[in-house]
């Protein structure tokens, strides 16, 4: 794969998430798109409350988010001993962890930082606190170089024409470019991308706020649809591939994703329709044998008994889960930032980690 495009090349989005002295700058994705907003955070558990209640969202831009919470953390603690320092940078990390529990992204960039932080513990305090500024803004830079190679790799196993996807995993999600979002771009970019299919993804409606918003800024060609229209959609012979982002994939190809993915895997299957997911290695998680053992986030009933602020259904009992589990069988390729991995999933998953 050769890396025919750079980031500006192909998006006119700034980056979702970046930290200078000090402070967290985050697109607040909760205002889009009536209003685009880059806001300022202080503190680690504004920080952490932005997670929590989606202002900042997608795995990996909550990785990043959390990092720079920690970063945060590093550059305006009033700490005068690495005692006093070390209580406070463990009890930001469990704020910033206790936020969002289905995409590994979050646990991956904090335990990176915790673990580097624990190797350093011999090292002056002024250090310490420039070790943890440099490696979590390496994560950001390193989340964006690896979109950047996603999106050729999956530009060359696409076939040319429709694409759906679901939720946004779009540049929003990321800290730049996005991981379907860099895909999609090299698509349009390489003229193979004809029609961008986005589905609303009720109940935060990151489709129809989001992708919606951010690839139509970008000049692709896309139409929103109801969820409940994509089988029609697919009948018609509308739809040439899927590509849908991760929250977690784990060791046997078993991933979560927005609720609602499943429900597209099984639809691509019946109509015979390719099917991937791109994500960075940052959201595999080799620790986890089987899908089943993703933890699932239930998010609250207000999101489903209301709709951009209006109330649409009695006081009814509600269950909102946030994610939901595709089996490997539905999957054509995972497309990540070292390549492509094929069937047998668990086979060939392993063989990427301990190729590394
Ligand atoms: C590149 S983002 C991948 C996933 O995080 C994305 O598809 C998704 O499910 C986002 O869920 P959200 O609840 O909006 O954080």
């Amino acid at each position: 794969m050769r890396i025919r495009y750079r980031p500006q090349d192909l998006t006119k989005l700034p980056r979702s998430v970046e930290y200078r002295s000090g402070i967290v700058y985050m697109i607040n994705q909760q205002l889009l798109p009536r209003e685009f907003k880059v806001e300022e955070f202080r503190t680690v558990e504004s920080v952490a409350e932005a997670i929590k209640n989606m202002t900042v969202r997608g795995a990996p831009a909550i990785g990043a988010a959390a990092a720079f919470g920690l970063a945060l953390y590093a550059e305006t603690s009033k700490a005068k001993t690495k005692e006093e320092f070390f209580d406070g940078f463990y009890k930001a990390y469990e704020t910033l962890k206790n936020t969002r529990p289905t995409a590994v992204n979050l646990f991956w960039a904090l335990n990176r930082i915790k673990n580097l932080v624990e190797e350093h513990r011999e090292d002056s305090l002024d250090e310490i606190r420039r070790l943890i500024v440099q490696e979590a803004q390496k994560i950001a830079d390193e989340d964006v170089e690896a979109n950047l190679r996603m999106g050729h790799y999956g530009a060359e196993v696409l076939p040319e024409g429709n694409v759906l996807t679901h939720c946004n995993a779009g540049s929003l999600a990321t800290v730049h470019l996005g991981t379907v979002g860099a895909v999609v771009r090299v698509m349009h970019k390489d003229g193979t991308l004809k029609l961008l299919w986005l589905d609303e993804t009720r109940p935060v409606l990151q489709g129809a706020r989001l992708s919606a918003w951010e690839y139509s800024y970008d000049g692709l060609n896309v139409k929103l649809i109801a969820d409940n229209a994509a089988a029609f959609v697919m009948q018609q012979g509308l739809v040439d591939a899927i590509i849908v982002g991760a929250d977690r994939i784990v060791a046997n190809g078993d991933f979560a994703n927005k609720i609602g993915t499943y429900m597209l895997a099984v639809l691509a299957r019946e109509h015979g329709i390719p099917f991937f997911t791109v994500a960075p290695l940052s959201t595999i998680d080799m620790n986890l044998k089987s899908g089943k053992e993703i933890p699932i986030e239930e998010r609250s009933p207000e999101e489903v008994l209301t709709c951009g602020g209006c109330r649409i259904a009695p006081d009814v009992p509600v269950y909102n889960p946030a994610f939901d589990v595709t089996p490997n069988k539905y999957l054509t390729g995972i497309i990540t930032d070292r390549g492509v991995v094929w069937p047998p999933f668990k086979r060939n998953l392993k063989k990427l980690f301990y190729s590394l």
